[in-house]
């Protein structure tokens, strides 16, 4: 799938970044452009990518200091501008637009809603949301911020993708080494995805295409990720439990939001070499998928990929409703009140949360 990237924000623009430089090192030519748009001026230049500086002129290029009001406030007052120099970035052919951030800061947090109702209204394309969660250690203004920013976004984005900083931290890391981690785990997972709608070298009937990555999307809400691979055997017969336990893996335990499994649709993309793809294994997978989910619309596909290994990507739309994601809503509903005394008029998912803007 041809995608432009727009990080806003710290987490954004190093996100943004990194999945660039994953998508050109692959050769995948899936990402048609990657811009940083931020308040704070140090976080933009250590990036390599374009960058474009908001609200200076009310906070001196030193971010918002985890203000999400007011990161949506500068996103909304300079979106002209901001949308000017995107404007020349978004390659005709894009076929969807990703917006990238951490929901718990405050300029992408704020931010990345704000740009998701320009675009939306500018743009015919899909746009997304690639959103980061705060792990459960990080402060309650961060658990507020990203709970009244998701709710925001699930208004405003076609879809929104949701990594869960807590879903594939190691023990016996700094903070820093676990972004650095986990955002290169993002990259391939993400970077994998949409290169499989758009390599169509060795294409039959059961290559995957950007299509597919867009129905699954499709009824909008928040979606999810995961990513498994193993050693595969050079014939395909052989590989069968292969495909059916990386399905499980990727599912039960690779997911981007762990233990969110309630969907209404999901794709599963099987990527390595034709040869060693299984459909008996495939279909096994689909139907597991389809029980484990309680979704009638699991489409599937492949991504051929010169590799001796196989892996599974699985993309579930519409988890809302699943129990990991009305956790997270629960915390960050205690923690907007532990900070804040304002009323909650709106609820999303039954929880009181008000919206950004
Ligand atoms: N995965 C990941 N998360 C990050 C990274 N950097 C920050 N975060 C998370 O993002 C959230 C903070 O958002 P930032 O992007 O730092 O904040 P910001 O949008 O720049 O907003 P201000 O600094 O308030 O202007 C927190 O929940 C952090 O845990 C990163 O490199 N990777």
């Amino acid at each position: 799938m041809k995608v432009v990237l727009i990080g806003v924000g710290q987490a954004g623009g190093k996100v943004t970044q990194v999945l660039a430089e994953f998508d050109h090192e692959m050769g995948f030519d899936a990402i048609r452009g990657a811009f940083a748009v931020n308040t704070a001026k140090a976080d933009l230049q250590s990036l390599d990518i374009d960058t474009m500086l908001i609200g200076q002129d009310r906070v001196k290029g030193h971010g918002v200091g985890g203000d999400n009001e007011l990161g949506a406030e500068i996103m909304q007052d300079e979106a002209t501008e901001v949308m000017d120099q995107l404007d020349a970035r978004i390659a005709t052919d894009a076929e969807a637009v990703m917006i990238v951030a951490g929901l718990g800061g405050g300029t992408g947090s704020g931010g990345a809603p704000a740009l998701a109702k320009e675009l939306n209204r500018v743009y015919d394309v899909p746009i997304y949301v690639l959103g980061i969660l705060p792990g459960r250690n990080e402060g309650s203004l961060y658990q507020a911020n990203a709970g009244r920013s998701l709710k925001t976004v699930i208004r405003e984005a076609d879809s929104a993708l949701l990594i869960d900083n807590d879903a594939w931290r190691t023990s016996n890391e700094t903070v820093q080494e676990g972004f650095e981690n986990i955002n290169k785990q993002i990259a391939q997972r993400v970077g994998l995805l949409l290169a499989a709608g758009e390599i169509v070298e060795g294409v039959g009937e059961s290559v995957v295409d950007s299509s597919e990555i867009i129905n699954t999307l499709r009824d909008g809400g928040i979606a999810s990720l995961g990513y498994a691979s193993a050693e595969a055997a050079p014939d395909a017969s052989e590989n069968v439990n292969t495909i059916t336990s990386l399905a499980r893996k990727s599912l039960l335990t690779g997911m981007s939001l762990p233990n969110a499994v309630d969907a209404e649709a999901a794709l599963l993309v099987i990527a390595g070499q034709p040869d060693r793809i299984s459909r008996k294994g495939v279909e096994r997978a689909r139907k597991w998928i389809e029980e484990e989910t309680g979704s009638l619309q699991v489409r599937g596909g492949d991504f051929p990929l010169d590799s001796d290994r196989l892996a599974a990507l699985v993309l579930l739309g519409g988890v809302e409703r699943s129990q990991r994601v009305q956790e997270f809503m629960d915390r960050a509903r205690e923690a907007n009140q532990e900070t804040e005394s304002r009323d909650a008029t709106e609820e999303f998912d039954n929880e009181q949360l008000d919206d950004l803007f």
